[in-house]
C-alpha cells in the first residue's frame, strides 16, 4: 500500500492524515494545538507540525506529503531566511485602514478586474502596507514574503535559517500554489500572474515571492526523500477533499466561517463581498468569509457553563427564531459584512425571551444567518446551489446540522466528520506522486430534511 500525507495547519491547530493513495482510506492521523491570538510566531506552526507528525506515527513509510493551511497570513523573511516578526493572521484586523488606503489609491474596480479581489484587512497585501507604515525598520528588512503553507513547505524541504535547517536560506526555493496566492491581493486569479506593482505598492519595495505551482506539481523533496506536493489554502484544500463539483456549495464552520464553490470561470466583485480566489484543481473558488464562526458557540457555551453537546440540546429546546432573540455575532469585528471594528450585539431581549435555550439557539442562528447572507452573495455571482456541504469543527454539532436545514433554503448534507482540508492535501500529495488526480469516494453522515423557516433570517435581516 502506498501512503500519502495531508496537513491542515489551521488557525487553532495542526492536523495530519495519512491515507492509502489508491482509496483515500485514512490509516492514521495526528494533531497538535496552535497558540491563541491573531499574531503568531511561525516557529509555533513548525513545532506543532512536528508534534502532529509524531502523533500520527511519523512519515517513514509515507511516499508524499502536501501542506494546506490558513490563508493570507503574512510571513516576512530577511535575507538570511529569518522570520522578521510574528505573522499577522487572516483574522487580525489592524490593517483595516491600510485596506482603505490601498483601495483609495488603486480603486476597488481596478482591484476586482485585475486580480479578482478587493482588499480587506484579512488579505496579505494590507498587512504588508500596515508593516510599511507602522514598522518601517522591519519593512525595510523584508527580503521575501510567504504565506503559512508556503513557509512550512519550504521548512519541510530542509530550507530555513542557516543555524536551523539542512539546506539554508535559499529564498528562491519558496513555493506556493494558485489557491493561496490568490488570497494575497497581489496575485491575479484572472491572469495567473503576480501583479508586482500592487505588491510593491503595498510593501514599498520589491522582494522574493514564492513560485506558484500548478495542481499536481511537485514542490520538491524532503531531505529524507519524501515527495512534497504544492499545498493549498485551507478552503481550496477542503474543496479538493470533498471532490466539490457543479451544484455543490461548501460551508465551513471552523474559526472562520466560509461559503465557497468550485467554478469554471473567475469571479469578480467590486463590492469586495465575494473574493474571486483560485482553487487547487486549476479552476476557481468564489468565496465569502466571516471572522466569527465556531467560536461564537464556544463563547456562548462558556457563558452558559455548558459543553458543546449541552449547548446543542439547549438550542434544540427553543423554537425557531428563539422568541425574537437575535445575536449579531461580530465578536472579533467582521469581514463579511466589512465591519472590522464592530462588536457583537444581542437584540430582542424581553423578560420572556431571555432564556438559556433561546440564547443557545440565537448563537447558532446568528452564526448561520451570516453564512446564509454569504450564500446569497456567492449565488449572486452565478453559482448554482443544489446542495450545501457543511464541514469544520462546529458541523459535528447536531443542533448546527438541524438548524442549518431551517436557515438555508437548499438541501443540507453533512459529510462524515473528517479533516477535509488534510484529506484534500493528501489527495494533492497522491496527485503529485502519480501525476493523476485521485477520485476518492465521499461518505455522507446525515442529510436532514429541508425545514426552511424564513422567520430566522427575516428577524436577523432587520438588525
Ligand atoms: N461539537 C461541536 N460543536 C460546536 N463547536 C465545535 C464542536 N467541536 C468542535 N467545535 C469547535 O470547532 C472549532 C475548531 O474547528 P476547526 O474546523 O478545526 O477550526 P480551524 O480549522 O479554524 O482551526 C473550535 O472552535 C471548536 O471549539
Ligand atoms: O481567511 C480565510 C479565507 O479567506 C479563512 O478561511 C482562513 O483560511 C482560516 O481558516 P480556518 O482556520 O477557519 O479554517
Amino acid at each position: 500500500m502506498t501512503l500519502v500525507a495531508g496537513v491542515d495547519s489551521s488557525t487553532q491547530s495542526c492536523k495530519i492524515v495519512i491515507a492509502d493513495a489508491d482509496t483515500g482510506r485514512i490509516v492514521r492521523q495526528g494533531r497538535a494545538s496552535h497558540p491563541a491570538g491573531t499574531e503568531v510566531a511561525p516557529s509555533a506552526w513548525w513545532e506543532a507540525l512536528q508534534l502532529a507528525i509524531a502523533d500520527a506515527g511519523g512519515l517513514e513509510d509515507v511516499a508524499a506529503i502536501s501542506i494546506g493551511g490558513q490563508q493570507h497570513g503574512m510571513v516576512v523573511l530577511d535575507e538570511n531566511g529569518e522570520v522578521i516578526r510574528d505573522a499577522l493572521l487572516w483574522n487580525d484586523t489592524r490593517s483595516a485602514q491600510a485596506a482603505r488606503d490601498l483601495i483609495a489609491e488603486v480603486g476597488a474596480d481596478v482591484y476586482a478586474s485585475r486580480i479578482g479581489v478587493v482588499p480587506v484587512a484579512s488579505f496579505t497585501a494590507t498587512k504588508l502596507r500596515w508593516l510599511r507604515d507602522a514598522e518601517p525598520e522591519n519593512a525595510a528588512r523584508v527580503a521575501a514574503v510567504a504565506l503559512p503553507h508556503d513557509w512550512l513547505t519550504w521548512r519541510l524541504r530542509g530550507f530555513g535559517p542557516l543555524d536551523d535547517s539542512e539546506l539554508g536560506p535559499v529564498l528562491d526555493e519558496l513555493t506556493t500554489d494558485r489557491s493561496d496566492a490568490s488570497g494575497t491581493a497581489y496575485w491575479s486569479a484572472v491572469t495567473g500572474t503576480y501583479e508586482l506593482d500592487l505588491f510593491e505598492r503595498a510593501l514599498g519595495h520589491s522582494a522574493v515571492l514564492p513560485r506558484v505551482l500548478g495542481p499536481g506539481e511537485q514542490a520538491g523533496l524532503m531531505t529524507s526523500g519524501t515527495l512534497v506536493g504544492p499545498g493549498a489554502g485551507d478552503n481550496a484544500g477542503a474543496a479538493l477533499g470533498l471532490g466539490a463539483g457543479a451544484g455543490d456549495v461548501v460551508v465551513s464552520i471552523g474559526t472562520s466561517g466560509t461559503v465557497f464553490a468550485v467554478t469554471e470561470t473567475p469571479a469578480t466583485d467590486a463590492t469586495g463581498t465575494v473574493a474571486g480566489f483560485a482553487d487547487a484543481s486549476g479552476l476557481f473558488l468564489p468565496l465569502i468569509a466571516t471572522l466569527n464562526a465556531a467560536r461564537i458557540i464556544d463563547s456562548i457555551a462558556g457563558l452558559l457553563g455548558v459543553n458543546h453537546a449541552e449547548l446543542g440540546q439547549l438550542a434544540l429546546a427553543a423554537e425557531p427564531g428563539a422568541d425574537g432573540l437575535v445575536l449579531q455575532p461580530y465578536f472579533e469585528g467582521e469581514r463579511t459584512p466589512n465591519r472590522p471594528d464592530a462588536t457583537a450585539t444581542l437584540f430582542g431581549m424581553t423578560l420572556g425571551s431571555t432564556t438559556r435555550p433561546n440564547l443557545a439557539r440565537a448563537a447558532i442562528e446568528g452564526l448561520l444567518c451570516g453564512l446564509a447572507d454569504g450564500l446569497d452573495a456567492v449565488r449572486g455571482k452565478g453559482v448554482e446551489a443544489r446542495r450545501i456541504l457543511i464541514i469544520g469543527g462546529a458541523a459535528q454539532n447536531p443542533a448546527v446540522q438541524q438548524i442549518a436545514a431551517q436557515v438555508f433554503d437548499v438541501p443540507v448534507v453533512i459529510p462524515t466528520p473528517d479533516e477535509y482540508v488534510a484529506a484534500g492535501t493528501a489527495a494533492q500529495a497522491a496527485w503529485a506522486l502519480t501525476g493523476t488526480r485521485p477520485n476518492w469516494p465521499l461518505s455522507i453522515a446525515a442529510a436532514p430534511d429541508v425545514d426552511f423557516r424564513p422567520v430566522i433570517r427575516e428577524q436577523y435581516r432587520v438588525r
